[in-house]
């Protein structure tokens, strides 16, 4: 089956947490529609560019885009960016049920409010692994009240002006700041901020007492690592990145910026009342209040409190919690996800750093910090455009021997490029995420890592350096879980295994919006010998004789 959207991108004035700021929405609405669909469909989305001086372009996170890599919606990698005013026509088919995103793949755009959801469910006839009576979605987003060009004017500003901690968490687009804390004299803040504002009602999750309900969570949050719970309901994980995973009860779901999940509730609980649908921060020292919705049992009022107070999150600063998370997803028993290949034909190990780089502060991989090019990787490749960017691959590895990954370091011989890893058509691949110290003192950070045009296995995670001769005999070969994001844990390392069999140029990066804008990702190349004829729409920005 064909389905048809018709979006039309415009900056408008939203207060999705009261606040009142200039928001990028598509048809009216942040977060944008829901993609539906069903496994094998083709989605046709015709896109509108109406934001006046904006370039922009969407990406479909965790559709692999094969035999289509030009419509990954990219910038710079698959893609010249869609000029304002222009029209761009995305096609792709969803190839896999699953919970999806999409989201701006275009500077900072993102977090302006261009996101949403992809829902693809399995053919009529054919069931899910597990029961349930209806299907919710759930997207997180963090908030900040500064436009994205204002973040990232400071980011590349010298001195460096960092983002800080969003405002808000918003839950389907809704938060609440509290906008007593602007008030001052000269600011007539009821004009900017105002609670009552309809806008900004807590998002009501409306659920029926004694049924089992699917609830699809997923975050795109700029920086945040998230927690998410339901008071007095435990939540069973089903489904990560579009896999089944066998199934494991958690009372809350961290959840990285990229990543989505299923999991089942039962409304079991007393049905007079309402329940608190609670978001905190992790991982970072939480500046920014918890976000909160209303798990509504039927028929309560949907914007009755409960009765009680929004229970806490987790601690934020225990790694211990999230490390054992991560562990304790697996593939599900006896179905689909096939099994890795047990061997390798290479292994590159990605050392993340942040340094400084001619006065300015940036992430690095293996000392290379990345820039986009103006032509557009999957095009330069194709016509042989090979001045088009730096020739030179970035390294494989990184000093193991010497380099101390728990203790600020120079990394004085960073530089800036735009090399490209070209990988050998059909080889299988192991990325080794390398955490480290950041430029502050004890401190290492989370970072969410999301692949293009692929998912992997998650072969392990460990703490500390990866020992390249004995980590490898640790890895589960058995039943590792296939995603597409994963975080790579502070001082700590994840191992990551690909067959690189997709035709085409994939971005490899941090998810964290400004920790790409600041140089954290990388690019692979396979087979683009086997890519079919580009379509002229993704060439807007390239000199044709
Ligand atoms: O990229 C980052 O920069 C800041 C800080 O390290 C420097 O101010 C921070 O917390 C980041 O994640």
């Amino acid at each position: 089956k064909i389905r048809r959207y018709k979006w039309e991108l415009k900056y408008e004035y939203k207060s999705p947490d009261c606040f009142k700021k200039l928001v990028i929405t598509i048809n009216g609405r942040t977060p944008g529609p829901t993609i539906v669909a069903e496994q094998g469909d083709t989605i046709i989305v015709e896109l509108k560019n109406s934001l006046w001086t904006e370039n922009t372009a969407i990406h479909w996170h965790g559709i692999r885009q094969i035999g289509t890599p030009w419509f990954d919606g990219t910038e710079g990698v698959t893609q010249c960016p869609i000029l304002p005013g222009e029209t761009f026509v995305y096609r792709f088919v969803v190839d896999r049920p699953g919970t999806y995103l999409y989201h701006a793949h275009y500077g900072m755009q993102r977090e302006a409010g261009l996101y949403g959801s992809i829902r693809v469910s399995l053919p009529a006839g054919v069931s899910e692994p597990f029961a349930y009576d209806d299907d919710r979605s759930i997207i997180l987003m963090d908030w900040y009240h500064k436009s994205a060009y204002e973040q990232a004017a400071g980011l590349v500003s010298i001195p460096f002006q960092w983002v800080g901690e969003p405002q808000s968490i918003l839950i389907n687009g809704k938060g609440k700041f509290n906008c007593s804390s602007l008030a001052s004299p000269s600011l007539n803040v009821s004009t900017v901020c105002n609670v009552s504002n309809p806008e900004c009602t807590p998002y009501a999750l409306t659920v029926i007492p004694g049924k089992t309900y699917r609830l699809r969570i997923s975050s795109l949050t700029a920086l945040s690592a998230l927690s998410f719970q339901l008071e007095g309901h435990n939540m069973t994980v089903v489904e990560a990145d579009g896999h089944y995973v066998e199934p494991f009860v958690v009372q809350n779901l961290f959840i990285y910026s990229g990543e989505t999940y299923s999991v089942l509730i039962k409304t079991d609980q007393d049905p007079s009342r309402n329940y608190w649908a609670t978001t905190t921060v992790v991982s970072r020292r939480p500046v920014t209040p918890p976000g909160l919705a209303f798990l509504n049992y039927y028929p309560n009022h949907p914007r009755r409190y409960p009765p009680t107070i929004p229970p806490p999150g987790p601690v934020w600063d225990d790694v211990s919690l999230r490390v054992n998370q991560s562990l304790a997803i697996k593939a599900r028993q006896g179905i689909i996800t096939p099994p890795p290949p047990q061997t390798t034909d290479r292994m590159i190990v990605l050392l993340n750093t942040q340094n400084r780089f001619n006065g300015f502060v940036r992430w690095s991989v293996n000392n290379v910090s990345f820039n986009l090019p103006h032509t557009p990787y999957l095009i330069a490749l194709k016509q042989n455009l090979l001045h088009a960017f730096d020739q030179t691959p970035p390294p494989d590895g990184y000093d193991f021997k010497n380099y101390d990954i728990f203790s600020v370091q120079s990394n004085e011989n960073a530089t800036t490029s735009n090399g490209i890893y070209r990988l050998d058509f059909n080889s299988t691949v192991d990325i080794i995420l390398q955490n480290a110290n950041t430029m502050n003192e004890k401190n290492s950070e989370t970072h969410p890592w999301h692949l293009h045009g692929h998912d992997f296995w998650v072969l392990g995670y460990g703490p500390g350096k990866f020992d390249v001769y004995n980590d490898p005999k640790k890895f589960n070969l058995v039943d590792p879980i296939m995603k597409n994001t994963v975080p790579v844990h502070t001082y700590g390392w994840t191992a990551l295994r690909f067959r690189a069999d997709n035709p085409g140029v994939w971005a490899f990066h941090c998810h964290i919006e400004s920790h790409f804008f600041m140089g954290m990702g990388v690019v692979f190349e396979e087979g683009i010998e086997k890519v079919g004829k580009l379509p002229s729409s993704i060439m807007g920005c390239v000199h044709r004789p």
